[in-house]
């Protein structure tokens, strides 16, 4: 179709074969083709690969409605983006800042692309990582840079590509492997101080002048108001539901955005515990905390699978904590994060991809005993498999009888996948984002709050009640 055309600008996204095998099998599942077909099935998983490659068509930005109004966000953040943006020429300054109907502190940016812009034979070759950011709006920062041309001096103008299998060396000054185009730029630094230095180069490397995907920048942007965050990321706060008072745990939680939202939804009153097993991740939770001035947040490098004590008359503050200790408690687990999007290749195994489940039951275990009678228990995911979301979900429901699955508040994304063995009721309480349902019925030009809770990442939601 030519909105195909129009939107699909990259490949759909790489993945190894055995990969891509299984997560056939997940979508073309036996329950999935019995309920809506074959070609469906198959239609839904083409779509799949194909928008997890794109950026999603807006950009969603978590406001601090605890330090100010939101209209009073949106206007300030009108004004600095407008400032940003003086250089453009005035055609393309058409700035749009929507608050989501159904979420209090969310903004709502689109997204301008993918635009027409003429590559250039000067080429700058970045990671994947950089590259996708770069699509949601970013600049190129030195340290994102891989291959530069051999003479490249500050103001030189250049096309920037993105490494999309991780094979370009470090220092490079052509590559001709697997790569995708994402804009043009100007170069803030020479070769010589992005490679040739003591230290890692720090800073902007590529200002993006013609990105292909056009949203804001927002490095530096009311750092205290406005947190770049995923929506249905947003949606997670929203569902656990903290009450100013609480002690809430958050089992995996650098680098700290739900943490720091569930701590701006109490008010700042209450604790918020965030633990994370990687130490250098714990300061990425602290600096997030201030940044928006949130002083309930206490935050530990702890193994979570460890963090029930054995010890019921245990005091010191920190982890391990006794049994039955959190009025909430927040399971954002480590995953195979195949939801992410932008993301044109994935290089992992299927041995990798298969990799989470056991660690994932094995956080539930410690979440649920951690957990008050009567508490709240949030189970999230970025990824797409049966195995990490719907069938952990049937599992915890048979392992532990004290759970019950609970509706969720707001729910925008779509209900559960079929194929886990849960029943229709079941699916209902669930909430899964799934980009492919709608990829080419989400029209450029439908309203930017509509389009907001489908053109999302791939994201898994479930909330239960423990008994
Ligand atoms: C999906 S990310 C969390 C994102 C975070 N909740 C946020 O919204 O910013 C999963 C995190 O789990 C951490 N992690 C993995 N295994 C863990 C464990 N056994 N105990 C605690 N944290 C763990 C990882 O270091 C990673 O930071």
């Amino acid at each position: 179709s030519s909105r195909e055309e129009k939107m699909s600008v990259f490949p759909q996204i790489y993945l190894k074969p055995e990969v891509t095998e299984y997560l056939k099998s997940v979508f073309l599942n036996k329950e999935v083709v019995a309920a809506v077909g074959q070609q469906e099935a198959e239609s839904r998983f083409q779509k799949l690969l194909t928008c997890l490659s794109h950026p999603p068509s807006y950009t969603c930005v978590r406001a601090s409605t605890h330090l100010a109004s939101l209209d009073e966000i949106r206007h300030k953040l009108e004004e600095e983006l407008k400032n940003q943006m003086c250089s453009l020429s005035a055609e393309e300054v058409s700035l749009q800042i929507v608050p989501h109907p159904q979420i209090p502190d969310v903004l709502l940016l689109p997204v301008n692309g993918p635009r027409p812009v003429k590559q250039l034979s000067s080429e700058v070759v970045v990671g994947a990582q950089c590259g996708s950011a770069v699509l949601r709006g970013a600049h190129v920062f030195a340290p994102g840079i891989l291959a530069s041309p051999k003479h490249m001096k500050v103001g030189d103008l250049i096309s920037v590509f993105s490494d999309l299998e991780g094979k370009c060396t470090r220092g490079a000054t052509s590559f001709q492997g697997s790569r995708v185009f994402v804009g043009n730029g100007v170069a803030e630094m020479d070769r010589s101080s992005i490679f040739c230095t003591d230290e890692p180069a720090k800073g902007i490397g590529v200002r993006m002048v013609e990105p292909l995907y056009q949203s804001p920048s927002f490095d530096g942007v009311l750092p205290h108001l406005a947190f770049l965050q995923n929506l249905p990321s947003v949606v997670v706060g929203h569902v656990l539901g903290p009450r100013p008072g609480e002690r809430i745990l958050d089992m995996c939680a650098a680098p700290g955005g739900k943490t720091c939202h569930i701590a701006a939804l109490m008010g700042d009153q209450g604790e918020v515990v965030a633990l994370d097993r990687i130490r250098n991740k714990i300061d990425r939770i602290h600096q997030n905390a201030q940044k928006l001035h949130l002083r309930c947040v206490k935050a530990y490098c702890f193994n979570s699978t460890q963090a029930v004590s054995s010890d019921p008359a245990q005091t010191i503050e920190g982890p391990p904590f006794p049994p039955e200790s959190f009025d909430r408690v927040l399971l954002d687990a480590p995953c195979s994060g195949l939801g992410k999007r932008p993301n044109m290749a994935n290089t992992w195994s299927l041995k990798e991809i298969c990799s989470y489940s056991p660690l994932q039951r094995k956080l539930f275990h410690a979440a649920v005993q951690l957990l008050k009678r009567g508490g709240v228990l949030v189970y999230s995911t970025c990824t797409v498999t049966l195995a990490e979301n719907e069938e952990q979900v049937a599992w915890a429901l048979n392992a532990f009888p004290c759970l019950m699955l609970q509706p969720q508040e707001p729910h925008i994304g779509a209900e559960g996948m079929l194929g886990a063995g849960l029943t229709p009721e079941q699916l209902r309480l669930l909430q899964r984002f799934s980009p492919e349902l709608s990829w080419d019925q989400t029209e450029m030009t439908s309203p930017l709050p509509c389009r907001a809770g489908r053109d999302t990442i791939g994201f898994f939601i479930a909330k239960f009640l423990k008994n």
